[in-house]
Formats: C-alpha cells, structure tokens, sequence
C-alpha cells in the first residue's frame, strides 16, 4: 500500500496517546477519522508528519521508510484548523510561496498559481492580503498553498472546524473536487460525524489513542460506538 503504518505507539510520561495504530491506504485516497477532543488524532498526524517521534512501529511512504526522514524531506504537508497565511504576502504569493523556494521561473509561477486561484474559486482574491479574506477563503488559500507543491500525503487535523455550517459544506464540496482533480492522498480529521462521512473514501473512529479502521461505509454505519444510529434515531422520533 501507498501509506503503510505499523504498530506506532506513543506515550507522554504515563499517558498512552496512540496504540498500535495501524493504518494503510491506497495512493489517491482519502481516509476520514473521526474522533472526539483528545483522543490522540493530532499526535497521530504529527508522528507522520515527523513533529512528533514514535516510541515503536513504522511508517512507510510509497515503499520508502519515513520515520528516518526529517519533516521537510517526507513531502508530507500537515494542514490545521488555524493554519497562518503569510500575513505580508497577497494571495497570490502566499500561493506561490513553496514553488519560488523550489526556484521555479516565473512564468510557470504565474500560470500555475493562476490556475490555482481558479480552481479554488478565488478569481479577482489574488491581491488581497490574507486578514483581508474570509475564514473560508483563508482556508481555501491554504489549500491551495499545501496542494500545489504537489504533497504525497496531505493531512488535515479538523480543517472546516472553524467555519460555520454553510462555508464548511462549500469547502467539503471544494476538497472532494480538489482530492479528485489533484489526486490528493489524504488523512481528513473530524470530530463532526456527517463530515467523515463525506469526506472520506475510507473511514476509521479513534477513541482512547485506539484507531479502528472499518472495512467500508457500512461496517461504520453499523457500529453502535460511532453515533450514526442514535443519529438515525433522533431524527426518527424528531418525524413521529
Ligand atoms: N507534548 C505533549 N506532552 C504531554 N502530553 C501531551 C502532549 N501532546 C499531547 N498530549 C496529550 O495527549 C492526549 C492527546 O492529545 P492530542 O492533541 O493528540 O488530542 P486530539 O485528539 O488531537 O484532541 P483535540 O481534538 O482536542 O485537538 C491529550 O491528553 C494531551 O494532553
């Protein structure tokens, strides 16, 4: 598999966070893990992304080992709730910002981050500077700024959280045309059950630092421990 990881376990002092996680994934999807407050899914994330170093296991990437590699040589791009733009650079450049450090000319710059601003839905945004924007379009620059220095493993930790329910139903829309079009390989974490849903190809529940990776959509539908039939329930009773 594309995302191979094996039996990673991590503590802080006595406090088991993650327990024999195991997870793999085919290249081009996404898996959806959903998870209530503190129950390890940013340290999962951060030990993938190399921010945070294992006590056991392994994780490998496209066939290669990875928990050797330092961050910025996994091309792993870990994308949170409250991710900064550059507050001095436009849209346009903080776009832009991991190809000029690649070195890339100009005018595949301007062609690429141009089609970008597009594809995100940003057309006439690129000169604004980023506490001029939206939190949805924030969000969007964002994306657009980890996608297009082409990640193997994008990882979202709760990305809509702080958006309200109609922009956070246009961005889930958003990603899933981007995932498709970019052919973006992803972890989507949530603590909103509907939206794991959604987002995920594949779908997975963390509790207590244990994650259970479900064998398709149903099998979690299934699942008394996940919240949908309670779900189903309430909006049963809710129509008499
Ligand atoms: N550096 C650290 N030192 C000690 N304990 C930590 C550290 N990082 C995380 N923890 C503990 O690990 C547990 C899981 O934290 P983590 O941030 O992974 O949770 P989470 O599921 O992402 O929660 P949230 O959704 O609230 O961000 C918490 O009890 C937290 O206090």
């Amino acid at each position: 598999m594309f995302l191979e990881i094996e039996n990673i376990n991590k503590s802080f002092g006595d406090e088991s966070v993650v327990i024999d996680l195991n997870v793999s994934l085919e290249q081009h999807k996404t898996l959806s893990i959903l998870g209530k407050s503190g129950c390890g899914k940013t340290t999962m994330l951060k030990i993938i992304a190399g921010l945070v170093v294992p006590d056991s296991g392994s994780l490998s990437l496209d066939g290669r080992s990875m928990l050797e590699v330092e961050p910025a040589k996994r091309n792993i791009v870990y994308l949170y709730q409250e991710d900064l733009l550059f507050p001095h650079l436009n849209v346009f450049e903080n776009i832009a910002f991991g190809l000029r450090i690649k070195k890339i000319g100009n005018v595949i710059v301007k062609s690429q981050v141009e089609e970008m601003i597009a594809n995100l839905e940003l057309e006439g945004q690129a000169d604004k500077m980023p506490h001029q924007l939206s939190g949805g379009q924030r969000q969007r620059v964002s994306f657009g700024r980890a996608i297009i220095t082409n990640p193997s493993l994008l990882l979202l930790d709760e990305p809509f959280g702080s958006l309200d329910a109609g922009t956070r139903k246009n961005m889930q829309g958003l990603f899933r045309r981007l995932a498709e079009k970019f052919s973006i390989t992803s972890l989507f974490v949530t603590h909103d059950l509907k939206e794991a849903i959604l987002m995920g190809d594949e779908i997975a529940m963390m509790e207590s630092g244990n994650l259970k990776v479900y064998k398709d959509k149903m099998a979690f539908v299934e699942d008394s421990n996940t919240g949908v039939k309670e779900e189903l329930t309430f909006w049963k009773e809710m129509m008499g």
